[in-house]
């Protein structure tokens, strides 16, 4: 199948071909105003040795995960020519010869580096509908993987997957005590050392009828928090009150949202948080996500010490077996998590 980006530039587009054409993309969205400000989280405050400073982050944590599911992170360290040379060279990535990229196309899940467009899906009424997008995922941890070329791509995703792996160890650290939990909780729980992550580029070429395709349509993340940066252009929604919010980006900002691990973790106080990608007509849009996961092997479960006073709301399960089954639900099914829910 051609990708989004070539089809769009071997025709001279004036309206979408009907298999992009999505179901009932109609539930507009709001751009969020005052009263439903979009929770920022100050990264340098978990280093701080101001206990009050610190007492503040965490409730701000606490606050952002309970009632958004989402956040975005500032000052967070991770330097800007790290993330403008990533978009750079995903940019290459994406403008070789369709030849070379269908080297890593592939529709198994487990191919450790893969490149789709227009990935295939079905609606309520089980007709096939196509994403308008194309991407490129491969794991980085706990193995790193990367494609060969661009020659400058493995170490730039290397240093990006590090950095953002320490990123996510403190916040994690910063959430497991606005649960009541030891610091140290979610990483031993989750055995962070070995956990999961990965690369995942989403490339949005213009689109000639925006409000009749989707970039990605509404899904909750398997893991533990996804990172997400963009190169400029919005496109990021995200759902809250039963509202859609549209997400500006704040200057050097990573937006963070909380996963379906999470939420069983901790027994459904942080709910995952409902997302979507929708398209324009301008500009090219590209995300760059780090889903942050358990290690492959562990069984997620919600965390002991929740449960003196509540039982559990959800079964347990292992973290690899979760997504695979995650990966093959169609839109139309029940979604995994609800089906590991007790009450
Ligand atoms: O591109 C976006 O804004 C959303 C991407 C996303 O939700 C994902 O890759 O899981
Ligand atoms: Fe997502």
């Amino acid at each position: 199948m051609p990708s989004v980006k070539t089809l769009v530039q071997s025709r001279d587009l004036k309206s979408l071909p009907s298999d992009y054409a999505h179901f009932s993309n109609s539930d507009k969205s709001t751009v969020a105003g005052p009263e439903d400000s979009l929770p920022v989280i100050d990264f340098s405050l978990l280093s701080s040795t101001n206990p009050d400073e610190r007492a503040k982050v965490i409730e701000d944590l606490r606050k952002a995960c309970e009632e958004w599911g989402f956040f975005m992170l500032v000052n967070h360290g991770i330097p800007e020519n790290l993330i403008n040379g990533l978009f750079n060279v995903c940019n290459e990535f994406f403008d070789m010869a369709e030849e070379e990229k269908l080297k890593f196309e592939t529709t198994n899940p487990r191919f450790p580096v893969m490149v789709r467009s227009g990935s295939t899906t079905c609606d309520v009424s089980n007709q096939k509908v196509l994403f308008w997008r194309d991407y490129l995922r491969f794991f980085v941890h706990p193995e790193f993987y990367c494609p060969d070329k661009p020659i400058e791509f493995s170490d730039l995703v290397l240093e990006y997957s590090q950095r953002t792996r320490d990123v996510n160890r403190k916040l994690l650290q910063g959430i497991s005590q606005s649960l009541g939990l030891e610091e140290d909780y979610i990483e031993k729980a989750m055995d962070l050392k070995s956990g999961t992550q990965i690369f995942a580029a989403n490339y949005y070429p213009p689109c000639p009828q925006p409000e009749s395709a989707i970039g990605i349509p509404p899904h909750t993340d398997h893991g533990l928090l996804t990172f997400l940066i963009q190169n400029g252009v919005g496109g990021l929604e995200i759902q809250h009150k039963g509202k859609w919010f549209y997400v500006n980006a704040l200057p050097n900002s990573i937006f963070i949202n909380t996963g379906d691990q999470l939420e069983i973790l901790s027994n459904g106080k942080y709910k995952s948080v409902w997302h979507r990608a929708v398209v324009n007509n301008k500009k090219t849009r590209i995300s760059l996500v780090i889903p942050n996961g358990p290690s492959p092997d562990t069984i997620v479960s919600p965390a002991a010490p929740l449960l003196r006073e509540t039982p559990a709301a959800y079964a347990p399960m292992n973290y690899m077996e979760y997504v695979n089954v995650q990966r093959t639900t169609r839109l139309n099914e029940k979604p995994i998590l609800d089906r590991l829910k007790l009450y």
